[in-house]
């Protein structure tokens, strides 16, 4: 329509300037028949020319009625044009005539054109119009008919798109909510249709898969749970989408509250913190490893913890697992290893030993202090340097077989000497097989000890003990050691000699095994006491063959630091000399340098000893005191020598009388005394003194005179004793003297009996 519009509008333009040439055309007529110019007659025939042309063009100009009649006077009107000029400008009437007939003719005929033209611009006016008004009818129905078209759209689009689309979002929002039964059930045979379809089968896929998954995750706890580690999955935004049941056991966290919430929320900030650097690791696809402790039911618990990257195929990292691992008994196993790795460092590192440990390859796996700063390796060095390295040709060639030994599982000892500094070194070295529980040999430890300094100590040791052997040897007086089973450890050349054995027979064994048990067991307690750390001292009779020694002993406990007993020093010193001499100096002391008896100072001392005899066996005691009748003259008449000699024979006369175990004794000048013991009744002194008296009055022969000699007795008698004190024995004494008065008194050659305070006369003896 719009072009129609334009064309119209093109048309009536065109129309209207026909006309316009055409009116042009017909004053040019005109002026033509008025003055019949040639140059009005080309003017003529040009317009008419542009005029015809400007028809020609159906295309542009249309073909409208008029215009077609306009067309064909047009196209006629030339010819008439050219019949007119051809007449004779002063010709004769009939051509007059004919000229003005054809002039009107043309006239006329230029008249129709423009009539024909007039005609043709209101036909172009009208269809213009025309075309311009269906253009407005078009403009206003298109709109219409598009809206009606957009609104039965609409219909269709609200029926067929619109209401599945909703279902769909209603379908959408339901598996939202996690409903997964909600169906479109569409059936209809188009895009729809088909999309319902692939959405239910969709929805039903998800369901099996959320089944599978379901499954899947059910494994995955089942597994999880039952591992000793926490398990979970964290995502890029930190927030956890898996936790396993450990969670709750450990930590007290409820796994499935985890899920969706972040770290922080879950564990914390100041944790969060911590883990965060770790998390941006791997977050970024690295693998990250690290402890952190946690308490758990009080206890502080160690966990190795590990992010393992969750990576997408295209490279992406959607986000990383995270398993902690409860590690506190390996981490106190590897404590406790690392505290008896240590242990043994400083144990090793503490003995003045060098230590090391060699493998079946005799490959250094360890080696202290000691060891690496004599054979001047460098720790970095170890494990891994070998021993024929380590220890130079010259000194492992020493080792060589030893290690042989070693490796065949039995312990070798090298005692060896290498040269060191320039002066001898002495070594002692141990190869100590390591056998594993399975008992496989799996290498051997070398230990060390530099002994130059022992060796030397030894050396000096053994050359004191020379020099201290010589003299031991040669000193009169037995040295021996004890240990604590009474064990022979030393004894010198004089013990051997005292006990009639040589050394090999002797050392190591004990000594009750070696003695006579007599003479052992006056040994016995001593050597016990000894052993219990005090010193004693002790004489003891040693018989060696047909010799009797009288020996000192002295045990010297040897008593440790750490105040045990070891054994002890045992000097014996041979006394028999001394003690004869000692035993000699008493009889001298104690005996009348005259007559042999036991004189004042011996009495004085036995006597009180006799009396608490008898108290304790409540028995009787008798004191004699006895004088020999007039020896004042004997001394007077044959002299003072021959006193002497009388004194003597009286003295042994009595000794004579008594038994043995009666004591004679003279207390000075011609008084003698006699203590008798075990005699309970008056009676038996006197039995006693009977056969004294007979005696002494044997004939007696001095300086070749015969002599008789009397004595007069005074006897003291107790029968029960009941103090045996000084004042006792002074009482008996002066009872006795008392008695020996009595004795004198009645004529001398007698004697009286002072019995517990009774004086008894004679029994008709005198
Ligand atoms: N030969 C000698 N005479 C001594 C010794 N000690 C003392 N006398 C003497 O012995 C005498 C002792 O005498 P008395 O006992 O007093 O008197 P007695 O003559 O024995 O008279 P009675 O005892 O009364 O019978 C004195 O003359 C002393 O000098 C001695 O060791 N040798």
């Amino acid at each position: 329509a719009g072009r129609r519009e334009d064309a119209a509008g093109d048309a009536q333009a065109r129309a209207q300037v026909t006309e316009h040439e055409v009116a042009g055309l017909l004053a040019l007529t005109q002026e033509v028949a008025r003055y019949a110019e040639p140059r009005a007659a080309e003017q003529w025939r040009l317009r008419h020319a542009a005029i015809a042309a400007a028809l020609a063009d159906d295309a542009r100009v249309g073909n409208s009625p008029a215009l077609v009649e306009l067309r064909d006077v047009t196209q006629a009107l030339p010819a008439l044009f050219t019949r007119l000029e051809e007449l004779p400008s002063n010709g004769d009437a009939f051509t007059a005539r004919r000229k003005e007939a054809l002039l009107d003719q043309l006239l006329t005929n230029t008249q129709s054109m423009s009539d024909y033209a007039y005609q043709w611009f209101q036909d172009s006016v009208e269809q213009r119009r025309a075309a311009e008004s269906e253009f407005r009818w078009i403009a206003l129905a298109v709109p219409c008919v598009m809206l009606l078209m957009l609104l039965a759209s609409a219909i269709v689009v609200l029926r067929r798109v619109l209401l599945p689309m909703q279902r769909l979002d209603r379908a959408a929002a339901a598996i939202r909510r996690g409903d997964m039964t909600f169906r479109l059930g569409n059936t209809t045979h188009d895009e729809f249709g088909d999309l319902s379809r692939e959405f239910d089968a969709m929805t039903a896929a998800l369901i099996a898969s959320d089944q599978q998954r379901d499954r899947s995750e059910q494994q995955l706890r089942d597994i999880t749970d039952n591992l000793p580690a926490l398990v979970a999955y964290i995502d890029r935004g930190y927030a956890y989408q898996f936790a396993n049941e450990k969670y709750r056991e450990w930590l007290g966290i409820d796994p499935f509250s985890m899920v969706s919430r972040r770290v922080p929320e879950v564990l914390g900030e100041d944790i969060f913190s911590v883990m965060l650097g770790k998390m941006d690791k791997a977050l970024a696809g690295e693998r990250v490893q690290w402890e952190r402790s946690v308490w758990r039911d009080g206890v502080e618990r160690h966990l190795l913890v590990e992010y393992i990257p969750d990576v997408a195929p295209g490279g992406t990292v959607r986000g990383f697992y995270a398993l902690s691992v409860d590690i506190t008994e390996r981490r106190g196993a590897e404590l406790e290893i690392a505290r008896s790795e240590q242990r043994m460092a400083d144990l090793t590192n503490a003995i003045p030993a060098m230590v090391g440990y060699f493998d079946m390859a005799e490959t250094c796996l360890y080696a202290n202090d000691a060891g690496l700063r004599s054979l001047g390796v460098e720790r970095a060095r170890i494990p891994g340097i070998s021993m024929r390295e380590a220890l130079g040709e010259t000194v492992y060639a020493q080792h060589e077989p030893y290690v042989r030994e070693a490796l065949q599982g039995r312990r070798a000892r090298l005692d060896g000497k290498v040269e060191f500094a320039g002066r001898a070194a002495h070594f002692q070295a141990h190869m100590i097989p390591d056998r594993s529980d399975a008992d496989a040999q799996r290498g051997f430890y070398l230990m060390t000890f530099d002994i130059t300094a022992l060796k030397e100590a030894e050396a000096r040791r053994a050359k004191l003990e020379g020099q201290l052997r010589a003299i031991t040897d040669n000193l009169p007086v037995a040295i021996t050691y004890l240990d604590d089973q009474q064990r022979y450890r030393f004894v010198n050349r004089t013990g051997l000699e005292w006990l009639c054995r040589p050394a090999d027979e002797v050392i190591g064994q004990r000594i009750g095994d070696l003695l006579r048990p007599v003479a052992y067991e006056r040994r016995r307690e001593n050597i016990e006491t000894g052993l219990t750390g005090k010193r004693v001292t002790f004489e003891a009779e040693s018989i060696t063959g047909d010799v009797t020694r009288i020996l000192h002993y002295v045990y010297i406990p040897d008593i440790e630091s750490d105040g045990r007993v070891a054994g002890l020093y045992g000097l014996a010193t041979d006394v028999s000399a001394l003690k004869n001499v000692e035993k000699q100096l008493g009889l001298l002391v104690r005996s009348d340098v005259l007559t042999g008896v036991a004189n004042r100072y011996s009495f004085n001392e036995t006597f009180p000893l006799a009396l608490s005899r008898a108290r304790r066996a409540m028995s009787g005691l008798a004191l004699m005191y006895l004088d020999i009748d007039h020896f004042k003259s004997i001394n007077d008449t044959l002299g003072h020598a021959a006193g002497d000699e009388v004194l003597k024979a009286f003295a042994k006369r009595l000794q004579q009388s008594v038994r043995t175990t009666d004591t004679v004794a003279r207390l000075g000048g011609d008084e003698f005394v006699i203590v008798l013991e075990g005699v309970n009744d008056p009676d038996e002194p006197q039995i006693v003194a009977r056969k004294i008296v007979a005696n002494v009055t044997s004939p007696l022969t001095v300086e070749g005179r015969s002599l008789t000699l009397t004595t007069s007795i005074g006897i003291a008698f107790r029968r029960a004793i009941v103090s045996a004190d000084a004042a006792t024995a002074e009482a008996m004494i002066g009872r006795a003297d008392a008695a020996l008065y009595a004795a004198k008194k009645a004529g001398r050659n007698t004697w009286r009996v002072m019995a517990d305070d009774v004086l008894i006369e004679e029994k008709g003896l005198a």
